[in-house]
């Protein structure tokens, strides 16, 4: 378990992150959302141990950040927004490296360089040089050296930064794959990223927390959210039925085939079933607004850290 509280980060005069506070769970997959600036990076370094706090409590599987480091390093496994790579070095010498640093004694190191290379795909690039990779592969290696002394919490920061579309779904692929054997915590600015592959969300703006829960609890907490619908039949018969539920959006009108945007929580996904093959229409597609995440996260951030709504489950 993860225990921050009134963590805070002064650079100067500037207050990058203030009085922090938030719990991870063993095993969660947590989204660390925030626009540029927000201070994700400067909390991400404090929690891997890279920086120290200005006050505030890191409490680790009951170990302090500040008083027992080492014990936390232990138990987790960093990728900075730069994975800290040596060029000259091929990336089995690297990763071995790495885990005899970390403490991983000379007979494991093999086997634990193999099990980190497996879980993140590196297996044929055992033998390459570094200096060769493509970005992708980088940033591979990055969260490969975050995992190689089997730590039990995972702290990347933005690990798709930089990424094309195809890596980008690898690497979230890979994010889900650890789920179960670690609990991970990633920062993004990229939303869609956040919403599919983490279980919650904490959003962070001005540095501060300014909201956490599930995508769920955000849009109903905020009241927001919508359910996107394709049904053929009659449109005064579709705008009829749902009616009652919520204000209703004509995206598209192909011949009887329409597609409606419902402004109501995706909890309401059934009424809104219902409604629609009661009043005798064929449901096509049925489904949680796309933009949803985005205007939750938007609405969050749109006037910076102090004057934003504190949503909290
Ligand atoms: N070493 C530093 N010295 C002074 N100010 C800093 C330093 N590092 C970060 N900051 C400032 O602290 C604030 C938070 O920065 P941080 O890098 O933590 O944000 P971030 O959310 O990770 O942003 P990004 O998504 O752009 O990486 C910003 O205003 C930044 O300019």
């Amino acid at each position: 378990m993860i225990q921050v509280e009134g963590l805070t980060k002064y650079y100067g005069e500037h207050a990058a992150v203030r009085d922090l506070a938030f719990t991870i769970n063993k095993g969660e997959v947590i989204g660390f959302l925030g626009l540029n600036g927000a201070g994700k990076t400067t909390t991400l370094k404090i929690l891997g141990c890279v920086l120290l706090p200005t006050s505030g409590r890191v409490v680790i599987d009951g170990y302090d950040a500040v008083r027992d480091p080492h014990e936390v390093r232990k138990r987790i496994g960093f990728l900075p927004d730069t994975p800290p790579l040596y060029d000259e070095m091929t990336v089995g010498e690297y990763l071995a490296y790495v885990a005899q640093l970390r403490g991983v004694s000379s007979q494991e190191v093999r086997a634990r360089v193999t099990e980190a290379e497996e879980k993140t795909a590196l297996r044929e690039k055992d033998g390459a040089l570094i200096s060769t990779l493509s970005h992708g592969y980088r940033q591979r290696v990055g969260v490969a050296q975050a995992l190689v002394h089997r730590p039990a919490f995972l702290i990347l920061d933005e690990p798709t930064s930089g990424l094309d579309p195809a890596q980008i779904r690898g690497m979230r692929e890979l994010i889900r794959s650890l789920k179960g054997a670690h609990t991970v915590l990633v920062s993004s600015h990229i939303l869609p990223e956040i919403s599919e592959t983490c279980d919650r969300l904490l959003i962070i703006s001005g540095g501060q927390l300014v909201a956490q829960g599930t995508e769920e609890e955000l849009a109903r907490k905020l009241g927001g959210g919508s359910v996107e619908v394709e049904v053929r039949g009659d449109k005064a018969k579709a705008l009829e039925a749902l009616a009652g539920l919520g204000p209703v959006t004509v995206a598209q009108e192909d011949g009887t085939v329409l597609s409606l945007r419902v402004e109501v929580s995706p909890d309401q996904r059934p009424q809104v079933a219902r409604a629609l093959v009661g009043a005798g229409l064929e449901l096509l597609r049925l489904d949680r607004g796309a933009q949803r995440l985005e205007s939750i996260f938007l609405s969050l951030t749109r006037n910076g850290g102090a004057s934003s709504q504190e949503v909290s489950s």
